[in-house]
């Protein structure tokens, strides 16, 4: 499992361990500017790095070991920038043509900053950033971003902007983040469309921004350097302060018959509104529930059973009806919402599902219907998961809605946590960047980025077919929680093992390959 940080973490981890005396913040500046530096040489070379790569990076366009290489280094006011003076003396050391450029006065720099500052002048000058033109630029030269860090604290100024676009066509490497990005939120604190960096180096941990929002784009690949710090891990953060990555739980089945495994029951819409359930039912089969059931309307029962096979099929009139079937205690997940419907029929359903105490994923109209009414929001309990989008988010919690996007330091994963607290159930904000987080504050992230990207999730049904996961993983028995990061997980990898071209009937199909790699 890998936690992600927030930059205050990161620098109390950082204070931590120098007041402790395990490591100085020099030797950490030196081993983050070496590890960019190996990154960089791995790249140019096209070899696999000393460090883990997540994503791919383009050939390192223009330049080869022969011919030797030349960088610029554009240097910040602060420890961002003093990582960038170790950078470019290791890159001269190994035979580089290094310039450097530095944003602000040389006299303010302070510290290890300071230090490595004055180390640099004794191989070679220092300009100010606003010397850099944009006929400076050569395709061949590799540009060093380490102008802003962690400590980015607003907007980019002009002559930062101005640089970073001129460098628009040089391969770049950004020293912990790319500047401009905020760490915390990855959302880029400028009004212009920042040119990406190829690969991006950080140090210990990945922080949130390059998982969330617009951080992966920015990023390019992402490698992560130990500085010192591996032996500290994450230390001294509560399980309610961290984020993780998103895992699977352990998958693999125990002997038993199809009821050990658990009976999803999928609630359908009308007749020629099915499809979504179908698909959340078929995903459900696909991860391994004994049964799945779908509910459907009397009218849509032709409909249905023209489509199905292993799922079985049952008629759902009135609420009697569907209280009947919940008298079954072999049913013991639900799932509700895709292609479920508005009506006020639809609603006293969705009280009475709400109301047997089952496990329970919340999806689409089903969170409409939330949304619009107190009393069913009121019966929401411990066993539920609910799966927005942000448009069902926003519906849903619009107080917290507006705060991840007015309010600078709420980035999603708080914004998700206090979601949760306030309905007392697990919470799935999903996105290329979907947060889980249930309401004591656990919290994970599975990103569909670097190298599990999977843009074409973005396909219509693909959330109906999450939904059915989790409802699936549940009826086997796995907690909410589990369920939501399993199920968001599978999803990806589902997506990324079939690669391009995907429709959503096409997820349950793959997920047999997923499950079969990770037992192997
Ligand atoms: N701590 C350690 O031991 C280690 C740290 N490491 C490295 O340090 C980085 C964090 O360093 P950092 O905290 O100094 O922050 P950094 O990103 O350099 O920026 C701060 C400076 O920028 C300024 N500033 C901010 N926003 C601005 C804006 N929009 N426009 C203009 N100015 C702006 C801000 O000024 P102020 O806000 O105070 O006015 C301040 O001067 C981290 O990312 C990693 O690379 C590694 O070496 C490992 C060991
Ligand atoms: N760019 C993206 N990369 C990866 N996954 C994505 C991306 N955009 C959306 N998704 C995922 O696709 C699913 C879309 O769900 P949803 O918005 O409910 O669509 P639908 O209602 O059509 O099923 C979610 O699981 C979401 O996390
Ligand atoms: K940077």
């Amino acid at each position: 499992m890998t936690e992600l940080l927030t930059s205050a973490q990161m620098r109390a981890i950082e204070a931590d361990a120098i007041a402790t005396g395990h490591v100085s913040g020099l030797e950490m500046m030196e081993a983050a500017g070496s590890g960019v530096v190996a990154a960089i040489l791995a790249w140019r070379d096209g070899r696999d790095g000393p460090l883990s790569l997540h994503g791919k990076l383009p050939r390192f366009f223009g330049q080869t070991v022969e011919t030797g290489a030349s960088a610029v280094v554009l240097c910040g006011p602060g420890n961002n920038g003093g990582d960038g003076f170790v950078i470019g003396r290791l890159l001269h050391r190994a035979g580089w043509a290094v310039e450097v450029f530095l944003l602000g006065d040389p006299e303010a720099l302070r510290g290890d900053a300071r230090t490595n500052y004055e180390h640099w002048l004794e191989i070679g000058d220092v300009r100010p950033l606003s010397d850099c033109t944009s006929d400076r630029w050569i395709k061949q030269t590799l540009v060093v971003d380490a102008l802003f860090g962690t400590g980015l604290t607003r907007h980019l100024p002009d002559v930062v902007e101005n640089v970073l676009m001129a460098t628009a066509n040089c391969p770049r490497v950004a020293v912990d983040v790319p500047s401009g990005l905020c760490a915390d939120r990855g959302v880029v604190l400028s009004e212009r469309s920042l040119p990406a960096a190829h690969l991006t180096v950080t140090f210990h941990r990945p922080k949130l921004g390059h998982l969330l929002a617009d951080g992966p784009t920015q990023c390019g690949a992402l490698a992560v350097a130990d500085i010192g710090l591996a032996a500290r891990g994450i230390a001294p953060f509560k399980h309610d302060q961290v984020v993780s990555e998103a895992v699977p739980s352990d998958l693999r089945k125990q002997q038993g018959h199809k009821y050990s495994h658990g009976h999803a029951l999928v609630l359908s819409g009308g007749v020629g509104r099915g499809g979504a359930a179908r698909l959340a039912a078929r995903a459900a089969l696909r991860v391994g529930a004994g049964a799945v059931t779908i509910g459907c309307p009397p009218a849509a029962m032709i409909e249905n059973a023209a489509q199905l096979n292993a799922i079985m099929l049952q008629a759902v009139g009135d609420v009697g009806a569907l209280d009947a079937i919940l008298d079954d205690s072999r049913i013991n997940a639900l799932c509700v919402g895709p292609g479920f419907g508005l009506s006020e029929d639809r609603a006293d359903k969705l009280h009475a599902l709400l109301k047997s105490g089952r496990a329970a994923v919340i999806d689409a109209d089903a969170l409409t219907l939330l949304s619009k009414d107190a009393d069913l929001r009121g019966a929401l309990h411990g066993k539920c998961v609910l799966t927005p989008h942000a448009g069902e988010f926003a519906r849903l919690f619009p107080d917290l809605a507006d705060a991840m996007d007015s309010t600078p330091d709420r980035n999603k994963t708080e914004i998700v946590r206090m979601a949760a607290a306030d309905v007392g159930c697990v919470v799935v904000f999903k996105g290329a960047d979907t947060v889980i987080a249930d309401p004591t504050g656990t919290c994970c992230v599975n990103a569909s980025a670097y190298h599990r990207a999977a843009p074409w999730l973005a396909t219509a049904g693909s959330g109906d077919v999450l939904a059915g996961l989790i409802a699936g993983l549940m009826a086997r028995g796995v907690t909410p929680w589990d369920a939501a990061q399993t199920g968001a997980w599978l999803h990806t990898e589902s997506a990324v093992s079939f690669g391009p071209g995907l429709i959503a009937e096409d997820l349950p199909e793959e997920l047999p390959n997923v499950l079969q790699n990770i037992a192997s």
